[in-house]
């Protein structure tokens, strides 16, 4: 696994220090409020693990799945609901949770969704921003790295499903994903 990786971009240590100063505003500025975590899956669910021990006031959390990529490195444009939330959002303050946002056709499909279910507010948390790719117009409230174009893996995100295992956030030979 290691030997696909070209470099270590953000380290575990960078993830831990960063984990904690997005929790510790999380916590800030959702004091007294009804705070609900969503965590898309899968590529979310090693931050979302992370980050939500960070937050110190009350928060539930849930998790819903679409997909954009499927195994290529390229997003297929195309996003679809695979698991949807449990719980009900109506006043709810919602705190999306994701990995990356790379073209932003995930998330602005999930928030255009979502706000139609009638939440108090609605905010985005991703780990990684990859601004050079954008093609939605999406932002994200709380926002970890910014990345450059290159294709990255670890701490839950994946290539075909390998690699989320990392612990780290890696840089992925090109040669793995051009074959
Ligand atoms: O901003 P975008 O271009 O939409 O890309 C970002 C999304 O793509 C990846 O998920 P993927 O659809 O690969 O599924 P996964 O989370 O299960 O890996 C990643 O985890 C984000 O959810
Ligand atoms: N790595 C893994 N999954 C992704 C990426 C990435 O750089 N961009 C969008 N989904
Ligand atoms: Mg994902």
């Amino acid at each position: 696994m290691e030997n696909d990786i070209l470099n270590v971009l953000i380290s575990e240590e960078e993830l831990a220090k960063k984990v904690q100063e997005i929790g510790a505003q999380i916590s800030k500025d959702y004091e007294g409020k009804n705070l609900m975590m969503v965590s898309v899956l899968k590529g979310s669910v090693v931050f979302m693990a992370d980050l939500m021990r960070a937050v110190t006031v009350p928060a539930e959390i849930d998790f819903m799945s679409v997909s954009s990529y499927g195994s290529g490195a390229k997003t297929s444009g195309v996003v679809k609901i695979i698991k949807d939330l449990d719980i009900e959002l109506a006043g709810r303050d919602l705190l999306i949770v994701e990995d990356i946002l790379d073209s932003g056709l995930t998330l602005s499909y999930i928030k255009k969704i979502l706000l139609e279910r009638g939440p108090r507010s609605i905010k985005i948390c991703t780990l990684l921003d990859k601004p050079e790719r954008r093609k939605a117009d999406i932002f994200a409230d709380y926002s970890g790295f910014e990345v450059p174009d290159e294709f990255v893996v670890g701490y839950g995100l994946d290539f075909a499903e390998k690699y989320r295992n990392l612990p780290y956030i890696g840089v992925l030979k090109p040669s793995v994903y051009e074959k």
